[in-house]
């Protein structure tokens, strides 16, 4: 899901080159309020000038997310997570003057779980829910494809996200950023260490509305010191049954389907221990029953309205070739952890 970072700028500046056009000149860079001028006359904003022009443009357009707005409907179960995470961070973000001294919210907090659990949703939704700037990027990209640039990538991450707050900078992978294996290598602990820096406020005014969301499947590799700072540390778990049958109605609701209330709760009892990964991958499964049962020579002239509707067959179909993809063993470890670290349930 994380953009591959070198690979995109390798691919923008290239085609910039091609067509001879600067990059500095990429209109995002406009709009920025109280400006100075790049080069090439574009606005900047008069926090930004220390920076270079080409990283503060990559993250405006890579790591600022554009996509549209999450709700807390779109979210299926997790409701003890959704509410801590309204009470501490979203309500905090959209009234600062009620919330502040000892109502004052976390600088970060650590989601950690199973993979395909909700994660990214739930970064998503804080920001719309709060009108924040929504900036995402993947630990693992600063740490392997920016080596040499990752620290002052951090550092210009945080001084855009100051400059568009309300902003949650959500990173995935945290761990392969906040491990302690990080330390043999002197650059990747670099960046570490910015992190951190950032992630203490040294250069973040208290009144600053920026909220770091970190998101962990291997929480177990987050040092301590990685953990005192991300102290709201919230179990987002496998769906229970509720949010099974939520995402399967919700992804039928949009399909044409003739399946019944007693089916749906067949395929709700048949995927225990699937993620909400696992049921998107399996509705798409069965979504594909309808136009497997086409006569091949009539694939190209059949009308749209013609297809049958998905029925409950192809439900289960679909559950011989989609399988869970957490292991048991995983979710001890999860459940351990967040005994031992979690914040409640
Ligand atoms: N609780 C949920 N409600 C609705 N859809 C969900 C839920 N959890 C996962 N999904 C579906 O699975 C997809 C992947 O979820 P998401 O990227 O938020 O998981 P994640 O926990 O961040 O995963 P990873 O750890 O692999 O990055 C979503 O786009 C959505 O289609």
């Amino acid at each position: 899901m994380m953009l591959d970072f070198k690979n995109s700028i390798c691919s923008v500046i290239s085609i910039f080159s091609c067509l001879n056009i600067s990059i500095s000149s990429f209109p995002l860079v406009t709009g920025l309020t109280g400006g100075d001028s790049t080069r090439d006359g574009a606005v900047l904003d008069e926090r930004l000038k220390n920076f270079e022009p080409k990283i503060v443009e990559l993250i405006m357009s890579e790591i600022m997310d554009h996509g549209p707005p999450v709700s807390w409907d779109d979210i299926a179960g997790l409701d003890f997570a959704k509410a801590t995470i309204k009470e501490i961070v979203v309500w905090p973000m959209l009234r600062p003057d009620l919330f502040s001294g000892l109502r004052g919210p976390p600088k970060g907090i650590l989601l950690f779980g199973p993979p395909g659990t909700g994660k990214t949703l739930i970064g998503k939704c804080i920001a719309s829910q709060s009108g924040a700037t929504f900036f995402s990027i993947s630990a693992s990209s600063l740490t392997s494809k920016w080596v040499g640039e990752g620290e002052k990538m951090v550092r210009a991450l945080f001084a855009i996200a100051r400059c568009h707050q309300p902003a949650v900078i959500f990173i995935d992978e945290i761990d392969s950023l906040l491990s302690d294996y990080f330390l043999a290598d002197h650059s990747a602990a670099a960046i570490k260490t910015e992190f951190l820096v950032q992630l203490d406020g040294a250069t973040t005014a208290a009144e600053d509305r920026v909220l770091v969301v970190g998101a962990t499947n291997r929480p177990q590799e987050i040092d301590e010191a990685a953990r005192r700072r991300l102290a709201k540390r919230l179990y987002i778990p496998l769906p229970e049954g509720g949010a099974r049958r939520q995402i399967v109605s919700g992804l039928m609701s949009r399909e044409r389907n003739v399946l019944r209330p007693d089916e749906l709760e067949r395929v709700v009892e048949a995927t225990d221990g699937f993620s909400g990964a696992d049921m998107t991958q399996l509705c798409r499964e069965a979504a594909l029953g309808p136009i497997r049962s086409i006569r091949f020579s009539d694939i190209a002239t059949i009308a749209a309205e013609q297809v049958r509707p998905i029925a409950f067959q192809d439900f289960q179909e679909a559950l011989k070739t989609v399988r869970p993809s957490v292991c048991g063993r995983d979710l001890e470890l999860y459940d351990e952890w967040n005994k031992t670290f979690g914040c409640g349930r």
